[in-house]
């Protein structure tokens, strides 16, 4: 066992599979998780993705070796502020935040001395859905994590963290918090602001039965991921509101450019923009 007892904060749908993943790796003795929803807890538990419960967050972290901090990042802060007089000595933490520098403060400003064993982690991987039953342990496999390690970060602490996600079958990688945040709000941010927006601009006008009629699948890939927990949502756009206005900016003006083209008929420039995105993409995918 590489571990004996590891305590997930938040068993949801990156805290419930990433527990699930570790229990088929079998490296924990034992997982317990810790929440505030007692039926998603006893779910938890009747589903074997846990194997003990408590709605006590300072029993849930007596005697652990880690602490997966997955709530929504609006809570990371008061967590910490309550885990850190029961924390032991030795106990690593680790979060799942899909924004890094407001999980960051929130850990300069509450873990006190336990900020050395702090290893700030972003699974990229998840769906529109949210809470336990919609975990599964393969959710990580072949998807990236990024560790933001810190300065005061014990690099023992990052390399367990590290051997963890590697058993759930994830690439680990590291960086920066600021380059974290400006590539996630381009690539994960950016676009669930836009299907959010998108969906509700068609949502508001008169003929929204007509429209959702004939909504087929280009309009089902676009927008899966308006179905996201609004909560969550809103709490990345506050948390990482610097870098998604800067490419939001950037976006408005692309977009503005793209409809003075379709204005004015100009098929060629219209062609280029398409035909850029369209290699791009390609690419991407392949
Ligand atoms: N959903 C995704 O695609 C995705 C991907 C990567 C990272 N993340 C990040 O993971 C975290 C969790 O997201 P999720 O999708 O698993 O959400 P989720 O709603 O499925 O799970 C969150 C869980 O935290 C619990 N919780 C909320 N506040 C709490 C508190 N104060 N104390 C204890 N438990 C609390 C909730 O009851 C819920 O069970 C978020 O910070 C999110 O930014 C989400
Ligand atoms: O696939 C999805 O539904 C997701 O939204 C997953 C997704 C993403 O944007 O790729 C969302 C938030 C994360 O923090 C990481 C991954």
């Amino acid at each position: 066992m590489l571990i004996q007892r590891l305590t997930i904060i938040g068993v949801g749908l990156i805290g419930g599979s990433f527990a699930r993943a570790l229990k088929r790796a079998r490296v924990c003795a034992e997982i317990v998780g810790c929440g505030r929803q007692l039926d998603n807890l006893q779910e938890a538990l009747r589903l074997g993705v846990v194997d003990h419960y408590t709605t006590d967050l300072a029993t849930a972290v007596q005697d652990a070796d880690v602490v997966v901090v997955a709530v929504p990042l609006g809570h990371i802060a008061s967590v910490f502020a309550t885990i850190r007089p029961i924390l032991a000595p030795h106990t690593i933490i680790t979060d799942v935040g899909s924004a890094k520098a407001s999980v960051v403060a929130d850990a300069y400003q509450e873990l006190g001395e336990h900020i050395c064993r702090f290893v700030p982690g972003h699974p990229i991987a998840g769906t529109e859905k949210s809470g336990v039953a919609a975990s599964f342990a393969s959710l990580f496999e072949n998807r990236r994590v990024i560790l933001t390690p810190l300065a005061e970060t014990d690099p023992q602490a990052t390399a367990l963290i590290t051997q963890l996600w590697q058993h759930t079958g994830a690439e680990v990688v590291s960086m920066s918090v600021e380059h974290h945040d400006e590539v996630l709000a381009a690539t994960s941010h950016l676009p669930h602001v836009l299907a959010y927006s998108l969906v509700d601009t068609l949502a508001q006008m008169e003929d929204r039965r007509e429209i959702f009629r004939f909504a087929a699948g280009g309009f089902r890939d676009f927008t899966r991921i308006a179905s996201s927990d609004p909560k969550m949502w809103h709490d990345i756009c506050l948390a990482n509101r610097t870098a998604i206005l800067h490419v939001l900016a950037h976006f408005n003006a692309d977009l503005a450019e793209l409809a003075d083209a379709i204005e004015q008929g100009d098929s060629a420039h219209i062609l280029s923009i398409f035909s850029r995105a369209k290699t791009a993409r390609d690419k991407f995918s392949g």
